[in-house]
């Protein structure tokens, strides 16, 4: 099965690359323009990524596009509870990649907070994002489960993390794989994204894509809130 099998809501934009470096290159040039054309129409761009193996080929190309970086805000769809030290840090895992060369010029807004529980934690990053800037590009992952972000199936709080009108930007979550202890850009805050992506790799997630787009239920498979227009999915084999 391939990408161009599947029937998307009008809309929604979905290519297939012939692997993942060709998928990783064509999602960076398109992101650069993008951050390039944001930075033309209001003087600044917001860029907000998902963390994962999947992405690191991503951060690498996108770092060496060549545009005014000292311009972009990075942010991440989630994080997990760590430490900005620790190997599971994606706040690391986009300074290790992406802030690099070229890139080392952008701003970071990371999500992690020190506190004395993951609820703590939360507010404190919901205080920091009251700062952020509508997204311009935003770059999402999926689990084989259905999740994006960390907008895990079953987590407390994803009701309300998928509220359309949720007051909350960030919510703490609780991932079924460790770390546990997550937070997570919430709906309205990823809906409201200007231009966003979905990068997905292999025969599995394209399944659970068709899953997704057949159930359509958002409890179930959290992707499935942003199987929408507009959306642009990469996916490789
Ligand atoms: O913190 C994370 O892990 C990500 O933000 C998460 O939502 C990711 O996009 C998916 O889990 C896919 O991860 P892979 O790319 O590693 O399959």
């Amino acid at each position: 099965m391939a990408i161009s099998d599947l029937e998307f809501p009008v809309g929604v934009v979905a290519r297939s690359h012939s692997d993942a470096q060709h998928l990783a290159s064509a999602l960076a040039e398109n992101v650069a323009g993008a951050l390039c054309a944001a930075i033309d129409s209001h003087g600044q761009a917001t860029l907000v990524v998902s963390g994962g193996r999947s992405p690191i080929a991503f951060f690498k190309a996108l770092s060496q596009q060549s545009l005014p970086w000292n311009k972009v805000l990075v942010s991440l769809a989630d994080e997990r509870w760590v430490p900005t030290s620790h190997e599971d840090s994606n706040e690391a895992l986009v300074r290790r990649h992406l802030l690099q060369g070229p890139a080392a010029e952008a701003r970071l807004l990371g999500l992690y907070h020190s506190a004395g529980s993951l609820e703590e934690a939360a507010e404190l990053t919901e205080q920091a994002l009251r700062g952020l800037p509508v997204i311009d590009v935003l770059v999402l992952g999926m689990g084989t489960d259905g999740h994006t972000a960390s907008l895990f199936p079953n987590s407390p709080n994803l009701e309300e993390a998928l509220s359309e009108n949720c007051p909350r930007r960030c919510l703490p979550m609780l991932a079924p794989s460790v770390p546990h202890q997550r937070l997570t850009l919430t709906l309205p805050l990823l809906r409201a994204a200007r231009l966003p992506l979905l990068a997905i790799e292999g025969p599995g997630k394209l399944a659970v894509l068709e899953q997704a787009l057949q159930q359509d239920n958002h409890k179930n498979m959290p992707i499935s809130a942003f199987l929408r227009a507009p959306l642009e999915i990469y996916w490789c084999p």
